[in-house]
C-alpha cells in the first residue's frame, strides 16, 4: 500500500508518530464499528485529503490484520469501502469542486452529493443509511475543534452519530509533511497561495505568502506548504462577522486573537539610535 510504504520509508520521525497514531485511531474504529455504518466527511481540503489517504491506509491495514495476511488484500486497497459525504455548496470555490469529484473518481469513492445544509443533511443521511459514526478532518486549531477529542459524541441538537477525528493532534506542518511525503494529489489552490479554503465570499490568498516582482510588480503567491508559521494557515479567511462588499472583504481576519499571540509571552521593542536624534527630539 503506497501510502503506508512512503511514510515508512521517510526519515520524519515525527511524522511517523502522528501516522501511526491516526492509523491507530481508525483501526480501532473499525474494529469498533462495521464499515458499513461508518462515513467519511469529505471536502476537498487539504485536512480532508490527508484524512482520506490514512483511510485508505488504515482500511487496507484493518482488512489485512483481519485476514491475517500479512498486508495482502484482495484488491491492494484500490476499491474505497466507505461511504463519502460531501456537502456541496454554491459558494464553493470550482477548484474545490473539481478536486473532490476527480479524488472520487481516481480512488473509486461512493461519494453521497448532500446540497442541504450540515445538520438537515445529517440528519437525511441518518435517516435513509445505518451510519453511526463519521470521519472528520478536524484539527486542533480549527474553530470547530473547540472541547472535541478523537472520538466526540455530536453536540446536543444534532442527529446523534460519533465524530471521529484521526488528525486532532496534526499540525499545519503535519498535514504539509504527510501530503508531500506521500506525494499524492491535493487541490490546486494551495499552490496559489491559498493555506485554508472556506467559501468564494470569504477567502482569498494568504498574504503571507505574496511576493512581487521587482521588476513588473506583480503580486504572486508561493505554495501554502512554504507558511512557516501553522498558526497563520487561517489569514486568508475572513471573520466569521465581517461584512463582504461588492463581492470585496471589508475586513480579513488573520485567524488569530491578539490575545492567543500574546499570551504567556512578554512583549520586547528593540530601538536602535545614531547619535543624538532621540534625545534631540528628531527621532519622529
Ligand atoms: C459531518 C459533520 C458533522 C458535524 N457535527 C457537528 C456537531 O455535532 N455539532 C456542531 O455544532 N457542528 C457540527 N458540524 C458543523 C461543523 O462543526 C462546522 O460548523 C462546519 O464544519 C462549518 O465550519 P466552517 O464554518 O469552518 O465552514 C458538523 C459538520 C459536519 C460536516
Ligand atoms: N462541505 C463539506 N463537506 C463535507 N465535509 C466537510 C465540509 N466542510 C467541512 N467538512 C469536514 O470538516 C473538516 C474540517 O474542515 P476544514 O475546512 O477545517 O478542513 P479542510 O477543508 O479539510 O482544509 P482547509 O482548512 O484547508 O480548508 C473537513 O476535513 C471535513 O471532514
Amino acid at each position: 500500500m503506497e501510502i503506508d510504504k512512503a511514510i515508512n520509508e521517510c526519515d520524519d520521525r515525527r511524522l511517523k508518530t502522528k501516522y501511526n497514531n491516526a492509523i491507530y485511531v481508525i483501526k480501532r474504529a473499525l474494529a469498533l464499528y462495521p464499515v458499513q455504518e461508518v462515513a467519511l466527511s469529505f471536502n476537498g481540503g487539504k485536512d480532508s485529503t490527508v484524512l482520506l489517504h490514512l483511510l485508505r491506509a488504515g482500511c487496507f491495514l484493518h482488512k489485512a490484520e483481519e485476514n491475517n495476511s500479512g498486508g495482502d488484500a484482495a484488491d491492494g486497497g484500490k476499491t474505497f469501502p466507505i461511504r463519502t459525504i460531501y456537502f456541496e455548496s454554491p459558494s464553493a470555490f470550482p477548484e474545490i469542486n473539481s478536486f473532490t469529484y476527480e479524488a472520487a473518481s481516481i480512488y473509486n469513492i461512493q461519494m453521497d452529493i448532500i446540497r442541504l445544509d450540515f445538520k438537515s443533511g445529517l440528519e437525511a443521511l441518518l435517516k435513509a443509511n445505518p451510519i453511526r459514526a463519521i470521519f472528520l478532518g478536524v484539527r486542533i486549531g480549527d474553530p470547530t475543534a473547540v472541547g472535541q477529542e478523537q472520538f466526540s459524541p455530536s453536540s446536543p441538537g444534532w442527529p446523534p452519530f460519533m465524530r471521529m477525528n484521526p488528525i486532532l493532534d496534526w499540525s499545519y506542518r503535519d498535514v504539509w509533511a504527510f501530503l508531500l511525503v506521500c506525494k499524492v494529489q491535493y487541490c490546486s489552490l494551495y499552490d496559489q497561495g491559498y493555506t485554508s479554503i472556506g467559501s468564494i465570499h470569504d477567502t482569498v490568498p494568504n498574504a503571507l505568502l505574496c511576493t512581487r516582482n521587482s521588476d513588473s510588480n506583480e503580486e504572486k503567491f508561493k505554495p501554502a506548504y512554504l507558511l512557516a508559521d501553522g498558526r497563520l494557515e487561517r489569514a486568508g479567511r475572513a471573520k466569521k462577522n465581517s461584512s463582504a462588499v461588492c463581492g470585496k472583504l471589508s475586513s480579513i481576519s488573520n485567524g488569530l486573537k491578539m490575545e492567543n499571540l500574546n499570551s504567556g509571552s512578554m512583549l520586547t521593542a528593540s530601538i536602535i539610535t545614531v547619535g543624538d536624534e532621540i534625545f534631540s527630539g528628531l527621532a519622529l
